[in-house]
């Protein structure tokens, strides 16, 4: 992004392989209010990443940055060792994404909108169908994988972007708030999903307001607020013997002490 910033990110010491996402000193303000201010993380490639936060500590801004869909202020991003603003096609080829808020091509049906997120990646037509029907399958959609996208639920929304995201098997997946509104029985698919991704040597990014889903699922953390990163590593050396829950309370602080709403009690 700046001149002071190598192109190329490398291994770092005892490893062949640079991490699958590096971020140094990423900023990025709107108006007078800093989102994002200077944060520094290394995913490494092969790990499942939780990104957590309260609401507005900037981590949607910061996963935006890191996929080339907003530009910095400042600050440098690799995707396994490409600069992402730098190379951006070269970089946007290793990485799939569930962004949040992202408006879809919702006037296609579910169906047309992975098949053409398969074609615009490249892929022959037969490829995109086989995994289409796979995706459609195993994500609960083939019966209604010719309904519209725009009279989807919201929750059929997110697993029809998620199939979209992985439909050209990248290396790294980043994924904005995944689970949120997808039934019980569609998550567990997902999980299972993404940990034999994993398990195959795939990258997986997620943000998350479920700490109990975090712990379970995925093997490092970072805490985000007020656009810092407090704390990051693994799920296990973050938490310290609390639960995660627990620790990103002490962490971020702002458990409200006061008596409630005392109007809005019945009796
Ligand atoms: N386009 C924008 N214009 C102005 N302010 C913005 C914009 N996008 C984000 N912000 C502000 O930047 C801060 C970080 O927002 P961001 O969406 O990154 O937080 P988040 O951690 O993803 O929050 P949540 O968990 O609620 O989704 C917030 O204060 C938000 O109001």
């Amino acid at each position: 992004m700046t001149e002071n910033f190598p192109l190329r990110f490398d291994a770092p010491a005892g490893s062949t392989k640079p991490p699958a996402l590096s971020i140094r000193g990423l900023r990025k303000h709107f108006g007078a209010k800093v989102a994002v201010d200077g944060i520094d993380l290394d995913v490494p490639a092969g790990s499942f990443y939780a990104l957590v936060g309260p609401n507005g500590a900037g981590k949607t801004t910061s996963l935006s940055m890191a996929t080339g869909l907003l530009r910095p202020d400042a600050g440098a991003v690799w995707v396994h060792g490409v600069d992402v603003w730098a190379s951006p096609l070269e970089a946007k080829r290793l990485m799939g994404l569930l962004p949040d808020g992202v408006r879809l091509f919702d006037r296609l049906t579910g169906e047309q909108l992975v098949s053409y997120a398969g074609l615009l990646r490249g892929m022959d037509k037969d490829t995109v169908a086989e995994r289409v029907h796979d995706l459609l399958a195993v994500l609960d959609l083939a019966k209604d994988a010719g309904t519209l996208v725009v009279d989807y639920s919201a929750g059929m929304t997110k697993k029809i972007a998620l199939a979209a995201a992985m439909i050209h098997a990248p290396k790294l997946l980043v994924l904005d708030e995944p689970f949120e509104s997808v039934d019980p029985v569609s998550a567990a698919n997902i999980r299972d999903i993404l940990t034999d991704y994993v398990s195959s040597g795939g990258t997986v990014i997620v943000s998350s307001h479920v700490m109990d889903l975090v712990q379970r699922m995925c093997d490092h953390v970072a805490v985000i607020a007020g656009g810092h990163v407090l704390a990051a590593g693994t799920v296990e050396a973050v938490r310290g013997g609390q639960s995660l829950e627990d620790k990103f309370v002490e962490l971020v602080g702002g458990r409200n002490q006061t008596a409630g709403l005392k109007w809005l009690r019945s009796s």
